[in-house]
């Protein structure tokens, strides 16, 4: 059976994102992402999702030409194909440094990925599998999720009329502990993960403390960015030891995450410091990491990540799974590969909570307990709901946002505020 790629369509849209404090500033009222449709001769069409940013958007539409005539089995030319395409003068930037610095490597692996998954929904959808299928098999039928705590603000100065939602503000321990009953009440997560790096540091531990009280026995991990100075993390580290199930970028760069690894206990985990092929041997050697954050994103598709887990696992390294604000389909993509990954053993990361819209059918994966049932259908086992993209993308020329930029929106309440990092020393 022929399967050739005869078009490309790529949609950006915006979603509405709440007022969520990050180490470098605050979410703007819309998150971007971009949704790829993948036409093939045998009139099936993949599905797969990307950032919406415009420098993603820029290589995405780059790439497209090049992928005309590709047989989508033949994912080893697709990746020569963007490569060739792309050329050398490939736009680096990445979506936030939250996600670590960009590289040449990474561009390529980002663009790989986009089309990687549509590949792969399509070669589902011509055998009539499920993406997890064609990874190996699933090492498990459903995928566990952690609750992503933020503090945050009830709703954002920055657009007037903006629709708030529900979930109201949380700045202090009690508002971070509601904010996880309700999480742990509607979605049944076991882990509970908090994104730091926003108040004073000791603020953060009294948070965490909190969160261990009300929910004794769940597993903890505290990501502050890299916000905090050697000196700041090893004294916090000190305090949460026996605590956390893992500590997440308390420093940034590896040479200062090997140093605070050397004089803790706590596993460090991290997706800022190794988040690409060419940065796993200098964190290995340096001993920065004990978990690693997948992201099939930005580590080059879901067969990278697999790769990348083969290299984990040789090293003993832990391996965990990082995310973006994103949508339906990157979850989907998302579960599929967890499931196909024996040692992706802790729960996995998602904003999902956090998103009001949707780009895939209502009541597509759903989290029961906590997780997610390994989609059965054929391909990645999701759908597009062709109404809610045109409103999104409607939304998204509508919205003026362009690109991620915490530390702007920061600024519309705090003028002078920079966003340089680490901010507690
Ligand atoms: O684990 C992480 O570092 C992230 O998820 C980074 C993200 O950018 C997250 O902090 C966010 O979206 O605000
Ligand atoms: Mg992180």
């Amino acid at each position: 059976m022929s399967l050739k790629i005869t078009g490309v369509r790529i949609t950006p849209v915006a979603v509405q994102d709440p007022p969520l404090l990050t180490a470098i500033g605050v979410h703007q009222p819309y998150a971007l992402r971009s949704v790829l449709e993948v036409e093939t001769d045998a009139g099936l069409t993949g599905i797969g999702e990307a950032y919406g940013d415009d420098p993603t958007l820029e290589r995405l539409h780059r790439a497209a030409p090049a992928l005309i005539g590709l047989d989508v089995f033949d994912l080893n030319s697709l990746h020569r194909r963007v490569v060739g395409a792309l050329g050398a003068a490939v736009p680096t930037e990445v979506l936030t440094p939250l996600v670590g610095a960009g590289s040449q490597g990474k561009a390529v692996a980002a663009t790989v990925a986009a089309f990687e998954v549509p590949c792969l929904d399509l070669q589902g959808k011509a055998v009539g599998r499920p993406v997890v299928d064609l990874l190996g098999g699933p090492a498990r039928t459903e995928v566990p999720f952690s609750a992503y705590l933020f503090y945050r603000w009830a709703g954002h100065p920055v657009a007037p009329g903006y629709p708030e939602d529900d979930w109201g503000e949380a700045l202090d321990p009690d508002g971070i502990v509601a904010q996880a009953r309700r999480m742990v009440d509607r979605y049944g997560f076991g882990s509970l993960k908090l994104k730091g790096g926003v108040l004073p540091p000791d603020q953060e531990v009294e948070t965490v403390f909190a969160l261990r009280e009300a929910f004794p026995g769940r597993p903890l991990r505290i990501d502050p960015n890299a916000n905090w100075s050697v000196p700041v993390a090893l004294r916090v580290a000190e305090r949460l030891s026996g605590v956390l199930e893992y500590l997440e970028d308390p420093v940034g760069g590896i040479p200062q995450m090997a140093e605070v690894a050397r004089a803790t206990d706590l596993p460090l985990a991290t997706n800022m410091c190794v988040t690409s092929m060419e940065e796993l041997p200098p964190g290995i050697e340096q001993g920065a990491v004990r978990v690693v954050l997948s992201d099939h994103h930005f580590w080059g598709g879901l067969r990278a990540t697999q790769r990348l887990a083969a290299v984990c696992e040789t090293f003993g390294l832990g391996m965990s799974m990082h995310s973006n604000t994103h949508l339906g389909v990157s979850l989907a993509a998302m579960t599929h590969v967890a499931a196909a990954i024996p040692s992706l053993t802790y729960a996995c990361d998602t904003h999902r909570p956090w998103q009001r819209e949707d780009v895939i059918a209502p009541g597509e994966l759903t989290f029961c307990d906590g997780a997610l049932a390994v989609p059965t259908g054929p391909g990645l086992g999701v759908s597009l709901d062709h109404e809610a993209l045109a409103r999104l993308h409607a939304q998204y020329e509508r919205c003026g946002v362009r690109r991620r930029d915490d530390v702007a929106a920061m600024r519309v309440v705090h003028p002078d505020w920079t966003g340089k990092q680490p901010r507690f020393s």
